[in-house]
């Protein structure tokens, strides 16, 4: 077959999947298995020749159906891959060469079938293609002619042009019978035709006109002509004049076309539109256009056409203004010069001008009809658009669902704006620092503008799925956490920290960088060295071992940070982590105490020093407790640029009682300015006491039970969902499996439906089919022993061990645990986070070696 394959989906239908399966280079094998199921023509062959043979089905199909040890010679212009018992010649059919090639193979032999499949590159033009494709089916019969035994079969594809004519009568000539067939295997959107040609006539001499296509295709050319020429050419159908009218040419004035019944057929009927009144001639609607329109309107096209009906239209209404006496006439002598018109106005004038205001009514009515229609269509046009999307949404949705991508009602890909619960979101920044400074006129302000709270009031808020309300961001962080509670590893926690340090100085709309990093280790610096105790030691003036003494202490403080960290890790790594994220959301950036100094206003010195325990406790490294109870802590401005913030059970409920009461808001906003707010942990006070802090310094949330039941048993939900990435890696495998169900599937019905071949190959190739798509019988079991003998050798199956077993070498397994456990070891030190990556190299060293 020629290089240029067309592979597009098309192609492959039933018999290319069927030749795939059965072993055939070609689908068009099946055309020949079919054609000689009806004609019979190979069984009987001792000799064959196949002309355009190339990739070789055909001659597949020869050697399997013609008696053992036949001459199979098969010719192409392009390789031919070797097929047992079949000689290839690469040559061109249309040449000389060829003729002698297969000569020099023949010797003096005849064959009994000649075969012609041939189908030259084509792509220029169909006419083009067509004769070349004539010309080599001719040439194939030439060589069928010379190569023929008397009574011998020539199959050969002809293509369905003008010069298949020619070529069957040419065929006629050569051979007793000739009956052209399309097999099942040949497309029925393909122009070709398969012709067998049986009982060749082997004449002594042959005319070789015959062979000449300008000759061979001519005669038919005249032949066909005649068939044209005896086909009755249908003459329209004469109508003749109407009685007594000879006219071609109707001419008529303007007037009579204003005054027409029927605008329309006035110009069906006339042929020109002549002037007979000169303030209609040189009134402005009378365009250079219009005129020309007017001199011939046989030839005018739809455009035209209706550009006079308008014309008309504004004569009109011009006429009826002008009898109104609303319009001066633009030349007064000539208002109304047609004798016609003149004549019908002055005899009925009132009625005249009735009947145009009436006109003019009736023109605007419809000009309004035709408006409103016109919006109709449109909206009509908006609401399917509506429907359309809605409907698509839901499809997709339900696609989702199928795909367990999300649960029913509630979409992960909801993009509703829902970043409520998101600090990023919220943009009045200087209103909150305000209100963290204690003015609650910024609180009220707040609560009061619409925009801050982001729900509508209405019960929407309610309804609205847990899910739709998580953006992408928040998605990541659902998926983040869901991952860290699998992992349940603390290490994880520590580089969140890490990240949030290296995120700093990116802008994130509330919660913005209060200093750079050196200005705050500075402050923190001051900040310690001020506390009354450091006075006490008089340090002043001793810069050096000032700065000695804070690095110190500030080194000691951090181990102690971690050191309690590390503790509270170890107690309650869950408990911590849904209290992170609890805290996280409360938080509310608290401003930088603007001078240290300054301590004139007693109010702003408790702020300031409220700041600055929160800000040497989180310089210790560790998360404020204090912080934890009063609901305050300085956020790091660096996390919330990236990571949204996610709300537990309890955060729900009380985003739920803010976003539906305003007031409810303001209370809240209010209420959390009390004694506890104040954070005292800095100072070394005993664990116990901590303890007992932890438990009773707690103003109680204002939700109940129930509220924080519900929206747990939504975080239940959301976490029992897998998550974003898993559930789609899922679903691409699950489409995967379908597809190749469905190829399996359509390559198993083409294997049915042949009735070529035997039930038992029908059912080998079905095996296969099903085996290839991986839907065969399930993977088994294999039971692994571990030998004394070592791997490989022969053992005797052990009792109680059934189906397949296979021995393994004991050693290899101790000494992979062996290096997997010096590995463990040496990586000990680092993490449980990297142990755990560990194990899963060991299991992937199992699945490996096979124990
Ligand atoms: C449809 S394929 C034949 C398929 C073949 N019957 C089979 O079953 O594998 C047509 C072949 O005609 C060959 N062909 C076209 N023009 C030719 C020529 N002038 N001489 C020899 N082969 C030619 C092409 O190379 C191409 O391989």
């Amino acid at each position: 077959m020629g290089k240029k394959l067309k592979v597009g989906k098309a192609r492959k239908d039933k018999f290319y999947h069927l030749a795939k399966e059965t072993g055939y280079r070609s689908r068009s094998s099946f055309k020949l298995i079919q054609l000689n199921r009806k004609f019979q023509f190979l069984q009987k062959a001792r000799a064959l020749v196949d002309l355009c043979a190339a990739p070789g089905g055909w001659l597949q199909v020869a050697t399997k159906f013609m008696p053992v040890s036949s001459l199979i010679i098969g010719v192409d212009l392009v390789p031919i891959r070797p097929i047992p018992n079949v000689v290839a010649l690469q040559e061109d059919i249309t040449s000389d060469k060829c003729r002698q090639a297969i000569r020099k193979e023949l010797q003096t032999w005849k064959v009994d079938v000649v075969l012609n499949d041939g189908a030259p590159n084509v792509g220029a033009n169909w006419q083009h293609d067509a004769f070349t494709q004539a010309h080599l089916t001719l040439m194939a019969m030439k060589l069928a002619a010379e190569f023929l035994t008397k009574g011998g079969t020539f199959v050969t594809k002809v293509f369905r042009s003008k010069d298949y004519q020619p070529l069957l009568w040419i065929f006629q000539q050569f051979f007793k019978k000739v009956q052209a067939t399309k097999p099942q295997a040949s497309r029925n959107e393909s122009a070709e035709i398969f012709v067998v040609c049986q009982g060749f006539l082997a004449p002594d001499k042959i005319d070789s006109r015959f062979f000449d296509p300008k000759h061979a295709f001519k005669e038919v050319e005249v032949q066909a002509k005649t068939v044209k020429e005896l086909i009755p050419v249908k003459k329209p159908k004469a109508e003749g004049y109407k009685d007594g009218d000879l006219t071609l040419h109707y001419s008529f004035t303007v007037t009579s076309f204003l005054k027409a019944e029927n605008a329309v057929d006035f110009l069906d009927k006339a042929s020109e539109i002549t002037f007979d009144n000169t303030d209609l001639e040189f009134h402005p609607a009378t365009s250079i256009e219009i005129r020309e329109c007017c001199r011939d309107i046989k030839v005018l096209g739809r455009k035209e056409l209706r550009l006079l009906l308008t014309w008309r239209a504004t004569l009109r209404r011009f006429l009826a203004k002008k009898l109104k006496g609303e319009a001066k006439p633009l030349d007064p002598e000539i208002n109304l010069s047609s004798d016609e018109e003149k004549g019908g106005f002055e005899d009925e004038p009132d009625k005249k001008k009735k009947k145009e205001g009436e006109e003019e009514e009736e023109d605007e009515e419809k000009e309004m009809e035709k408006k409103l229609a016109e919006l109709k269509a449109e909206e009509v046009s908006e609401l399917k658009r509506k429907k359309k999307k809605l409907l698509k949404e839901r499809r997709k949705q339900r696609e989702r669902v199928e795909l367990k991508m999300d649960l029913p009602g509630v979409s992960i890909a909801d993009s509703h704006d829902s970043s409520m619960f998101s600090l990023s979101a919220i943009k009045k920044k200087q209103a909150l620092a305000d209100l963290a400074k204690g003015d609650m006129r910024a609180a009220e302000n707040l609560a009061e503008d619409d925009d801050y709270f982001h729900l509508s009031e209405d019960d929407e808020a309610d309804k609205i799925s847990l899910a739709s309300d998580l953006d992408d961001d928040d998605l990541e962080e659902v998926e983040l956490r869901q991952q860290e509670l699998e992992m349940k590893a603390p290490k994880k926690k520590v580089k969140f920290a890490e990240e949030e340090e290296e995120d700093e100085g990116q802008d994130s709309g509330l919660l913005v960088e209060l200093e750079g990093k050196d200005e705050k280790k500075q402050r923190e610096t001051n900040l310690w060295f001020s506390k009354g105790i450091f006075s006490e030691i008089g340090l002043e003036g001793d810069a050096e071992s000032e700065l000695q003494q804070t690095e110190l202490l500030q080194n000691k403080q951090a181990i102690k940070g971690k050191k309690r960290k590390a503790e509270a890790v170890e107690e309650e790594k869950e408990e911590e982590k849904k209290d992170a994220l609890r805290e996280e959301e409360k938080a509310v950036p608290l401003k930088e105490a603007k001078d240290e100094t300054d301590d004139s206003d007693d109010d702003t010195d408790d702020e300031k020093e409220i700041t600055k325990m929160k800000q040497v406790t989180e310089g210790a490294g560790g998360m404020s407790e204090g912080a934890k109870e009063t609901g305050f802590q300085v956020v790091p401005v660096e996390s919330t640029s990236k990571k949204a913030r996610i709300l537990d059970a309890e955060g729900m409920a009380l985003g739920c009682l803010i976003a539906t009461s305003k007031k409810r808001a303001r209370d809240l906003l209010d209420g959390s300015f009390h004694r506890f707010a104040i954070s005292e942990q800095q100072w070394e006070v005993p664990e116990w006491f901590l303890d007992d802090e932890r438990k009773h310094r707690k103003k109680p949330v204002p939700v109940t039970k129930e509220m924080v039941e519900e929206y747990k048993q939504k975080w239940k939900e959301i976490d029992a969902r897998p998550i974003k990435r898993v559930a789609e890696a899922k679903a691409r495998k699950k489409r995967r499996m379908l597809k190749k169900m469905d190829q399996a599937k359509k390559k198993a019905e083409a294997v049915v439906d042949t009735v070529d071949i035997s039930e038992r190959e029908k059912m080998s190739q079905l095996k296969s089919i099903y085996k290839k798509a991986g839907l065969g019988k399930e993977k088994r079991e294999v039971t692994y022993l571990v030998s004394k003998k070592g791997a490989g050798k022969k053992v005797r199956r052990p009792a109680g061990v059934k189906g397949a077993f296979k021995v393994v070498d004991g050693r290899m397994k101790k000494d992979m645990r062996g290096m997997q456990r010096k590995e463990q070891k040496s990586k000990g030190g680092k993490g449980r986070g990297q142990a755990k990556g560990g194990k899963g190299g060991m299991k992937g060293g199992k699945g490996r070696k096979g124990r």
